[in-house]
């Protein structure tokens, strides 16, 4: 198989759309450990209530099955469907923990916020340091995420300046983009580059991501495998799946 540098080259690639968490910053790892605070929890207190045992989130399944990648909501929703459990929507003002699909969510963002002031962000070096590398060479970046909290994610890391579009959670739902896999929010930040999808290289370690980035016609969708799920990625329409960004 072609290495990057070479698959950049023969697709004529002119920008590079990054996801955000997993792939240049190091909070998938936050996110995933915020809902399982919340789930868990709430799977036990609601299993104690009808005597019945509900399976807790596992993070090698579920989260990369049913919540990666996705809104806060969607992913509420779509983990418990997968325990039977169905609750009313809710609306964003709910408080947090309340019993619906928001209450949920927002009591999980609350938890992914703690974590993030307690700890701040880490970033993937061998991600920016290839990022800084193609920009020099004259690629152009955006970077896209589910997430509500992206902008914030970007300010703590201090890299928000390597991007020169992005394109978030917020964004979506203001211009009512789907979620991925739908290729939507990918194809949003092309139109702002104003670059075709297929001179566009896609990075995306989720698998309803690189499902998204096949859907939207992109001109190279890469994988980024940090927790071996190579084989998903693969499934998923990955072109080329990699560990790590090559050394500059
Ligand atoms: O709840 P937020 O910060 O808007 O994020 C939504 C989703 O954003 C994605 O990037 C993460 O992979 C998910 O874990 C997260 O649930």
């Amino acid at each position: 198989m072609h290495s990057l540098q070479q698959n950049l080259q023969d697709k004529h690639i002119k920008a590079l759309i990054f996801d955000l968490d997993g792939v240049v910053t190091q909070t998938a790892r936050v996110h995933a450990q915020a809902w399982k605070r919340m789930f868990d929890a709430y799977l036990q207190k609601r299993g104690e209530a009808e005597g019945k045992h509900y399976e807790p989130l596992d993070i090698e399944t579920d989260y990369r099955e049913h919540i990666d990648g996705i809104p806060r909501y969607d992913g509420v929703r779509n983990f418990l469907e997968s325990r039977g459990i169905r609750l009313p929507e809710g609306t964003p003002e709910d408080e947090a923990g309340h019993e619906t699909v928001a209450g949920l969510g927002n009591l999980k963002n609350m938890y992914f916020q703690e974590l993030v002031k307690q700890e701040g962000v880490d970033v993937y070096e061998d991600t920016i340091a290839w990022l800084k590398q193609q920009k020099q060479k004259g690629l152009r970046t955006a970077i896209i995420s589910a997430s509500k909290n992206c902008v914030d994610v970007l300010h703590s890391a201090g890299i928000a300046h390597l991007f020169e579009e992005h394109v978030d959670g917020l964004q979506s739902g203001q211009l009512g983009l789907k979620g991925k896999p739908a290729p939507d929010i990918f194809l949003e930040a092309a139109r702002r580059l104003g670059i075709a999808p297929q001179e566009i290289a896609i990075f995306e370690d989720a698998r309803k991501g690189v499902q998204a980035g096949k859907a939207g016609g992109f001109g190279l969708v890469v994988g980024i495998d940090r927790t071996h799920d190579e084989a998903a990625l693969k499934a998923g329409g990955a072109d080329l799946v990699i560990q790590q960004f090559p050394a500059p």
